[in-house]
């Protein structure tokens, strides 16, 4: 079982404390929500575990072992950022092999993307671009992924495949951590809970995440 595990986080942009403690554990073959309402923090939180976004503090450890930026671990933790980050000059088929992704992989999951392999992001629709990013990272040979907002804005027929790849990617042993306003979907592939309020990450049982998720509705 390999385990990440972030404590004590805080972090300020300017004078504004987004987060400020807390603790959480990624395991191996498990899918973990972070709920939160917006602005709370999840994203910055995910690019703090990441180590992408520097902190006043941060402990990451991996496996018991402390770790400064986790991203520049080989084989160990990818981000999907809400924002679309793949060049716009290379061809699809090139950036899934430069995360180590076969293109047949790809085609297998998803078979629209069969004749797309060669063409450039730079022709391909906004829907795609997402669909490619969030699929290839979903397969990625690594032990952990980070999805931000993976559900947002993509139709329903491709939120179920996108659900099945994670379910697949995890039951092989890989953990993930999601965050997305669409609750359902990420309710759905859970089996550990985290909660942001007031900048502080808080384990929860599914129970009581519904119940805050129940008054996070309301609101
Ligand atoms: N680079 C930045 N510089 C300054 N403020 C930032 C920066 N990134 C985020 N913020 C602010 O920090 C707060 C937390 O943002 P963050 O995106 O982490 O929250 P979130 O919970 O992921 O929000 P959402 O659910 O809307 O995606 C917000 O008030 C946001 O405006």
């Amino acid at each position: 079982m390999d385990i990440i595990e972030t404590d004590s986080v805080t972090l300020s942009y300017g004078t504004k404390t987004v987060i400020s403690g807390g603790y959480m554990k990624l395991v191996s073959g498990r899918v973990h929500a972070l709920v939160g309402r917006n602005g709370y923090g999840k994203s910055s939180l995910m690019r703090v575990i990441f180590g992408t976004q520097p902190a006043e503090f941060s402990f990451t450890r991996y496996n018991g072992r402390k770790l400064q930026q986790p991203f520049k671990v080989p084989g160990l933790i990818r981000y999907l950022p809400q924002f679309s980050f793949i060049p716009r000059n290379i061809k699809a088929g090139v950036f899934a092999r430069s995360y180590e992704v076969p293109w047949q992989k790809i085609v297998a999951c998803f078979p629209d993307f069969a004749a797309i392999e060669n063409a450039y992001v730079s022709s391909l629709s906004g829907g795609q671009i997402r669909m490619l990013a969030t699929i290839v990272l979903i397969c990625s040979p690594v032990k952990f992924v980070m999805l931000d907002e993976p559900f947002t804005h993509i139709m329903p027929l491709h939120v179920e495949i996108i659900k099945d790849l994670i379910r697949r990617e995890a039951a092989n042993g890989k953990g993930f951590l999601i965050t997305d306003h669409m609750y359902d979907h990420v309710l759905d592939l859970a089996d550990a809970y985290y909660y942001m309020e007031w900048g502080v990450v808080i384990t929860m049982t599914r129970e009581a995440l519904l119940e805050k998720d129940y008054f996070l509705r309301l609101r």
